[in-house]
């Protein structure tokens, strides 16, 4: 038998899966056809979600994992999903700071103190952090580096800022109408098909400015659509913001952003003139559901037995007690 977990961090929500229970890893492409169908909101279980976190050994670390998004595209990175692999992993091992291998670092994580009772909070690293072309990938917009620029051939006026952290993500300070408004879907959905821009997509946040450190952050991601939250998309925004309104906030400085399921803070640090920043928010575990291997590895979910694990009530307690909930609940995508 093999037991996932449905998982979530700021509402962004997974399906959580250790293959080390399985008496061999899935491949991609098996890996790839189970989350197209777990993540289904009509054909998937528990009303779907964002994604896939797969977790496999990795010699010097507590594991590896493995990011798949809804259409089946392999993510750099998934800064919410990272935090509650963290959690998953500490669970396991009894760690609690220590290092998850990703194909491009090693990511320092840490448990922190609950946000509030009953929601088990985790700090995540998010690195590496590039402007290079090469690392987003962007091309074709005139410039090699995309920093509180315009860029016509994609919004008439709209600042953008690119930076890859390592997955790619576009981002833009925008009003609270702007926000709430047409243009993040109509550019994330150009930007994610076939374009002569970003040939591998891109996640596109548009943020409202709060105040000093405060930031309303919404995303649309590269294979999955809007979500909830974006982890990274709120670490690379935080970037944008110090980079950008520096009179607003800075290095080494505790950010709050909001998003539509929720908040996290972060902290952008810059070692040996190297960028990473730090991704503090829950890792709330709301089922688990138990299946056999078999039934797993020919994604045939009937046979799943799916346990609540109650902590979902603990976490909208916290959220509904949070500032800026009027503008969060006209956002809120399905979970
Ligand atoms: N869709 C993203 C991956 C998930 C990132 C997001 N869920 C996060 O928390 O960072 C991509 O393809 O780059």
């Amino acid at each position: 038998m093999v037991t996932l977990q449905k998982v979530h961090g700021s509402e962004n929500s997974f399906f959580l899966l250790d293959e080390t229970q399985l008496t061999q890893p899935l491949t991609k492409t098996q890996l790839a056809t189970l989350t197209q169908r777990l993540t289904n909101r009509h054909t998937g279980l528990l009303g779907g979600a964002d994604g896939v976190l797969a977790i496999t050994d990795a010699p010097g670390t507590a594991g590896k994992m493995t990011v798949v998004n809804t259409d089946g595209s392999f993510a750099k990175l998934c800064g919410n999903g990272l935090r509650t692999v963290a959690r998953y992993l500490s669970e396991k091992t009894g760690q609690t700071s220590f290092r998850v291998h990703t194909d491009f670092a090693d990511l320092a994580v840490a448990k922190q103190p609950a946000l509030a009772v009953g929601v088990p909070a985790y700090s995540a690293e998010i690195s590496p952090v590039s402007f290079a072309p090469q690392a987003l990938p962007f091309a074709n917009l005139g410039t090699d580096r995309i920093v509180d620029t315009v860029l016509p051939a994609i919004h008439p006026h709209l600042k953008f800022t690119a930076v890859a952290v390592p997955n790619p993500h576009l981002v833009a300070f925008v009003s609270k109408e702007e926000l709430a408004g047409p243009d993040l879907e109509q550019i994330g959905k150009r930007l994610n098909g076939k374009n002569p821009y970003f040939p591998e997509g891109v996640n596109v946040t548009f943020a409202e400015i709060l105040g000093q450190d405060t930031l309303f952050a919404r995303t649309y991601e590269r294979g999955v659509g809007f979500t909830n939250a974006c982890g990274t998309g709120m670490s690379a925004t935080t970037l944008a913001f110090i980079l950008t309104h520096p009179n607003q906030a800075a290095l080494d400085r505790v950010n709050t952003v909001y998003n539509p399921g929720g908040m996290v803070k972060t902290i952008v640090h810059r070692d040996d003139g190297r960028y990473w920043i730090e991704l503090i928010g829950n890792a709330t575990v709301t089922a688990t559901i138990t299946l056999p291997e078999a039934a797993l590895v020919d994604v045939n979910l009937q046979q799943a037995v799916i346990k609540s694990t109650g902590e979902q009530a603990a976490y909208e307690r916290f959220v509904a007690a949070l500032p800026h909930r009027a503008l969060a609940d006209t956002l809120t995508e399905g979970v």
